[in-house]
C-alpha cells in the first residue's frame, strides 16, 4: 500500500489563483481576432491567393465585375436589393465605421463602461459581437459586456451612450448572460406631418389589396391589404391610432359611398368613431348594442358562407350584392373586459378571424395596452402596427418575439405630439420597418362623412352635387355618373 508523503519544498508552479501580470501576446490576439472574424479572414486570404495565382489585373477585373453586378442589381431590382443586399452591406459598413477600433473604445471609455484591470492596468473594452442594420435609421449592436457589468448598468447609461454615439436614442435589451443588445436609433426619418389621403374619385381606382396609410422610412408609400387580412393597431393614448382608422377609410371612400364596402363601427369609448359614425353601416357604443352588432357581423359572415356553399364559390368577389365588410373596433381591451360577454366576444372575433378571409369580413382593431386579454387573439391579426407604447414588453407582444431587438423600440418613441402616428410594422422575414400614418384632422373626417353620405349611393347623380366639398382634389370628376 502506498504512503502519501508531503514535501516541505516550495513549488515553482504558481497556485491556480495566482495569475500572470503579463497580457496575452499580440500574435495570439491577432490569431484569435482572425478566428472570430472568419468572413474577413477568408475573403482577405482569397483575394491575396487570387492576386498571387491569377495576377493583379485579373483580380481587379473580377472585383470590377462584381461591383458592376451589384450596381446593376441596385438599379434593376430595388425590392430584392433592399431586402437582401442593402442590410448586409449596411451592417458591414456600420460595423467597421461606427462600432470598431478607437472610435468604439472612446465611446465606451467616455460613458465609463470600459473598466481597467487592476492587475495589468489594461482597459477592457466591451466587445462588439455583431451589428445588424435592418433599416437605414436603426442599428442593433450586440455587445459582450466587460466582466462585472450588468444590463442594468447599460440601461442606466442609455442616454449618454446615445449622446456619445451621436444617435437620437438607444434602447437596451438583454440577449443572454453577459451579452447586451443596443438598439440605436441614428436618425428620425419622419420630421413632417403627412397629409390625409386624397379621396379617390371613383371606385374603380381603389385597390383594397393596397390601401394607402402613410409612408415608410424609405420614403415609399405605406399601403396594406384589407382583403383577407385583419389589422391590429397598438398605441398608448395620444400615439395617433385614430389616423389608422380614418386614413384607410378616406383611401377607400368611394367604395363605402358606392355600397361596395360596409363599415361596422364599435366605439366603446364613445369618442373616436362618433365623429364619423355617419359613414358606418352599423354603429354601436353601449355594451348590449356592441354585442348585438358583433353578433350581426358574425351572422353576416355565416350567411355569406352559406351563399358561397350554395353557389359552389370558393373565393370572395366584391359586389353590391356581396359587399366587403370591415369591423372597426376602437379599444379591443375594453370589449374583452365586458364581464359575462367577454367570452362570446372573444369567440366571435376568433370566428371572424379564421373564417372572414373567404367571405370578405375583416377586422381593424385598436388597442392601447396590449395586455394579456388581447394576447390570445393577437395571432388572428395578420397586419400589426405598434405605435408609441409605454412598456418595453409591448413591441414584442404586438409584433412578435424579438421585434424590439430587431429595431422596433416603440417604447422609446417620446411622448410628444410631434411623434404621433410614428410606429413600426413587420415586413417579411420579421424585420421591423418604421412607418408614419397620414394625419386626418376633424375637418377631413367631416369631409369624408359628406363625401360618403351625400354621395351617389345607387342613383344617377350630377357632379355639381359635390360643389360644396371644400377640397378640390377629391370629389368625383366625370360629368354624369351612373352608379347602381
Ligand atoms: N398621423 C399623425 N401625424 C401627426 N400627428 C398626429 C397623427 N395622428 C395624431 N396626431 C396628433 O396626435 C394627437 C392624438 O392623436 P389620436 O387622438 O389619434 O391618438 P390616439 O392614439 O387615438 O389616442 P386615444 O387612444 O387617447 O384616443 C392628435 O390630436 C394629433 O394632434
Amino acid at each position: 500500500m502506498g504512503v502519501l508523503t508531503f514535501s516541505s519544498k516550495k513549488s515553482v508552479v504558481p497556485a491556480p489563483d495566482r495569475q500572470s501580470s503579463r497580457e496575452v501576446g499580440v500574435e495570439w490576439r491577432a490569431a484569435l481576432w482572425m478566428l472570430r472574424h472568419p468572413g474577413i479572414t477568408a475573403s482577405t486570404t482569397a483575394i491575396a491567393a487570387g492576386t498571387i495565382e491569377l495576377g493583379p489585373t485579373t483580380m481587379a477585373g473580377i472585383a470590377g465585375g462584381t461591383a458592376v453586378g451589384v450596381c446593376a442589381w441596385y438599379r434593376g431590382h430595388p425590392n430584392s436589393y433592399d431586402r437582401l443586399i442593402a442590410p448586409r452591406l449596411r451592417s458591414f459598413g456600420r460595423r467597421w465605421s461606427a462600432y470598431a477600433g478607437r472610435h468604439w473604445a472612446d465611446v465606451c471609455m467616455a460613458v465609463d463602461l470600459a473598466p481597467t484591470k487592476r492587475r495589468t492596468g489594461v482597459t477592457q473594452i466591451p466587445r462588439v459581437l455583431r451589428v445588424l442594420s435592418y433599416s437605414p435609421s436603426i442599428d442593433t449592436v450586440m455587445v459582450r459586456m466587460a466582466p462585472g457589468q450588468s444590463v442594468k448598468v447599460w440601461e442606466d447609461k442609455a442616454e449618454i451612450i446615445a449622446d456619445a454615439l451621436g444617435a437620437i436614442r438607444v434602447a437596451v435589451e438583454r440577449i443572454r448572460p453577459q451579452v447586451v443588445g443596443l438598439v440605436i436609433e441614428r436618425s428620425e426619418p419622419f420630421t413632417e406631418i403627412l397629409d390625409a389621403p386624397v379621396m379617390p374619385a371613383d371606385s374603380s381606382t381603389v385597390d383594397l389589396s393596397a390601401v394607402y396609410l402613410g409612408e415608410d422610412e424609405y420614403g415609399a408609400d405605406w399601403s396594406e391589404s384589407l382583403i383577407g387580412q385583419h389589422w391590429l393597431i397598438a398605441g398608448a393614448t395620444g400615439a395617433g391610432k385614430a389616423s389608422l382608422i380614418w386614413a384607410p377609410l378616406r383611401s377607400i371612400a368611394p367604395l363605402i359611398r358606392d355600397g361596395l364596402v360596409r363599415v361596422w363601427m364599435v366605439d366603446p369609448k364613445r369618442m373616436e368613431l362618433a365623429r364619423g359614425r355617419d359613414v358606418a353601416y352599423q354603429y354601436a357604443s353601449e355594451p348590449d348594442e356592441i354585442v348585438r352588432l358583433i353578433d350581426d357581423f358574425v351572422e353576416d359572415c355565416r350567411a355569406t358562407q352559406r351563399r358561397h356553399a350554395a353557389d359552389s364559390k370558393a373565393k370572395f368577389a366584391m359586389s353590391r350584392q356581396t359587399p366587403f365588410n370591415l369591423l372597426v373596433l376602437d379599444e379591443i381591451a375594453a370589449l374583452l373586459s365586458f364581464g359575462k360577454n367577454n367570452r362570446e366576444i372573444r369567440k366571435a372575433l376568433e370566428e371572424i378571424g379564421t373564417q372572414g378571409r373567404a367571405t370578405g369580413h375583416s377586422i381593424l382593431g385598436e388597442v392601447q395596452e396590449p395586455s394579456k386579454d388581447v394576447l390570445p387573439i393577437r395571432d388572428l391579426f395578420t397586419v400589426r402596427v405598434c405605435l408609441r407604447v409605454t412598456s418595453a414588453a409591448h413591441p414584442d407582444m404586438v409584433l412578435g418575439d424579438g421585434a424590439r431587438l430587431r429595431g422596433a423600440a416603440a417604447d422609446e418613441i417620446p411622448n410628444d405630439p410631434s411623434t404621433a402616428g410614428i410606429g413600426f410594422k413587420i415586413r417579411t422575414s420579421r424585420v421591423p420597418v418604421r412607418v408614419r400614418a397620414a394625419y386626418v384632422d376633424d375637418a377631413e373626417i367631416a369631409q369624408l362623412v359628406r363625401y360618403v353620405t351625400t354621395g351617389f349611393g345607387f342613383r344617377v347623380i350630377q357632379n355639381d352635387k359635390f360643389d360644396d366639398l371644400d377640397n378640390d382634389d377629391d370629389g368625383p370628376t366625370g360629368s354624369i355618373r351612373v352608379v347602381g
